[in-house]
């Protein structure tokens, strides 16, 4: 039981200070969520660490197999606190966080990669590194913080050493605490000096909240609801990669409000190897289709580089990729039918699953905000999902032989992570997907799937 009374009345003042989600229509609520974002990132930097909600991923190795919350115990709410289990601290080890205070959002995320990067190698290779997110209750979705939870099963001394002489040079928007219990089993929170003035606070395990930081990360950060919300990213980091200009420009050149032509638009999705691309240009040959992907050729040459760079930036790319496409898909389906080999069904599953922690179960449930389209965005007329076995996948990505990519490897490696992507697919709205079995022959594939267009579009 982790849920006390003072965790209970968190909830409730989150719940009543929340975003009124189910009161304004979705669509508003995520483009104004963006706005604010942008305009106004955390007026709230180190000051209030103490009054944060904070997530931590989930780790099975330290006891938790899904997302762990807790936050700063208020001295009226003392009492309460008897149940409070930190499966990490249970045989003298120490728990260590680090919360990004930057107030912009690409440096933001950019130092918090630099950082992630940095504490992989200097911290002894015993501790665990997870990310941590945090915010305030009484305004969520201007205070949101990205940051580092670190446990060090040894508490060695030099842990802290380097961890302070790391973000000795990042004290203007980092700061850092320690985790230890105390005599009753009580934990306390300790600023890690860098010049903090604030003193030990005690906290305590908390359940979910609501809005899940994790959901709130994807809604401000992750997945881009809204054309707006990716140029401002872009243009926040064009100064440092100039590739960024040149997809604004891209952008200005094309009027992303055009509406659809006549014939139809089908989208076909998977993950790697499912498919795609042997389904789509049988599609293109079958139906005199243009054979049209996203991201579209003319901003591909740019992937690596987006590719390499945080996921805030890296899915700015991606869903600017998809405005551009649109321009494209609007256009051809005014002379012919349109196939398109991966679009926003894609930016939206991979991110889900990548900021979502834990289990499958921790997916945010069917309907939430995240996973509605864009309204600014093209919508196609069908959606397909190819779905295969996991050992079937796997023997046709080494029967392509081509290179894996990071991402890809990972899906291999981590079967979690690519059941979270395909059922974050499944719960993407308006379009919903149409699932086809694409474990059959190449041939029977395509039939299936002329079925079922030819039932759902006018070909
Ligand atoms: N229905 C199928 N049965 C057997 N092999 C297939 C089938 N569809 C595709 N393949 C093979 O699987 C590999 C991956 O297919 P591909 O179309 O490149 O997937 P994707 O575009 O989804 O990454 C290719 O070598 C392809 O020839
Ligand atoms: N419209 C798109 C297309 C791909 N993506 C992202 C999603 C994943 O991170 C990768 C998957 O691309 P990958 O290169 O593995 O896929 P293909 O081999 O091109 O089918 O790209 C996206 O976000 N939006």
């Amino acid at each position: 039981m982790l849920l006390g009374r003072s965790a209970a009345g968190l909830l409730s003042r989150l719940v009543a200070t929340g975003p009124a989600v189910g009161l304004i229509p979705r669509s508003c609520f995520i483009a104004k969520t963006h706005s604010r974002i942008m305009s106004t990132y955390q007026s709230h930097c180190g000051a209030d660490w103490g009054h944060r909600v904070f997530a931590v991923d989930a780790s099975p190795s330290l006891g938790h197999p899904e997302p762990f919350y807790f936050t700063a115990l208020h001295s009226k709410d003392q009492a309460s606190a008897n149940c409070n289990e930190w499966p990490m601290l249970a045989h003298g080890g120490t728990a260590l966080s680090v919360g990004i205070t930057d107030p912009h959002p690409v440096s933001a995320a950019r130092l918090h990669r630099a950082l992630g990067q940095q504490l992989a190698q200097v911290l002894p290779a015993t501790c665990q590194l997870l990310r941590l997110l945090s915010y305030l209750p009484q305004e969520p979705h201007t205070s949101l913080q990205r940051g580092f939870f670190i446990w060090d099963p040894h508490n060695c001394s030099s842990t802290q050493h380097k961890l302070k002489h790391l973000l000795r040079e990042h004290r203007q928007h980092s700061n850092c605490c320690t985790y230890t219990e105390g005599p009753q089993g009580e934990i306390w929170q300790t600023p890690l000096e860098l010049g903090s003035q604030t003193g030990p606070s005690r906290v305590v395990r908390v359940g979910e909240p609501d809005p899940s930081p994790f959901a709130l990360n994807i809604l401000l950060s992750a997945v881009y609801y809204s054309l707006s919300s990716a140029r401002t990213v872009l243009q926040e980091c064009s100064a440092c990669i100039p590739e960024a200009t040149r997809i604004l420009e891209l952008l200005d050149q094309c009027d992303t409000g055009t509406k659809k032509g006549r014939y139809p638009v089908i989208v076909i999705e998977g993950l790697d190897a499912t498919g795609k691309s042997t389904l789509t240009e049988s599609l293109r040959d079958c139906l005199k289709a243009t054979l049209l992907r996203s991201p579209p050729d003319c901003i591909s040459k740019w992937r690596k580089t987006f590719d390499d760079e945080p996921s805030l930036i890296k899915r700015a790319y991606y869903a600017a990729g998809n405005y551009i496409g649109a321009c494209e898909i609007a256009k051809a389906s005014m002379d012919s039918p349109v196939i398109v080999d991966r679009y926003w069904h894609s930016t939206a599953a991979y991110a889900i699953a990548t900021e979502i922690g834990g289990n499958l179960p921790s997916l945010p449930h069917c309907g939430h905000d995240i996973y509605q389209w864009p309204q600014d965005l093209l919508r196609p007329d069908l959606v397909i999902l190819l779905t295969v076995s996991d050992e079937e996948r796997m023997l046709r990505m080494r029967g392509r032989g081509l290179e894996e990519t990071k991402e890809e490897k990972e899906l291999e490696s981590n079967t979690m992570f690519r059941l979270k992507v395909e059922e974050a697919y499944k719960r993407i709205e308006n379009p919903q997907c149409v699932i086809i079995d694409a474990s059959p022959p190449k041939e029977s594939v395509l039939k299936e799937t002329l079925n079922v267009i030819r039932k759902r579009c006018a070909v």
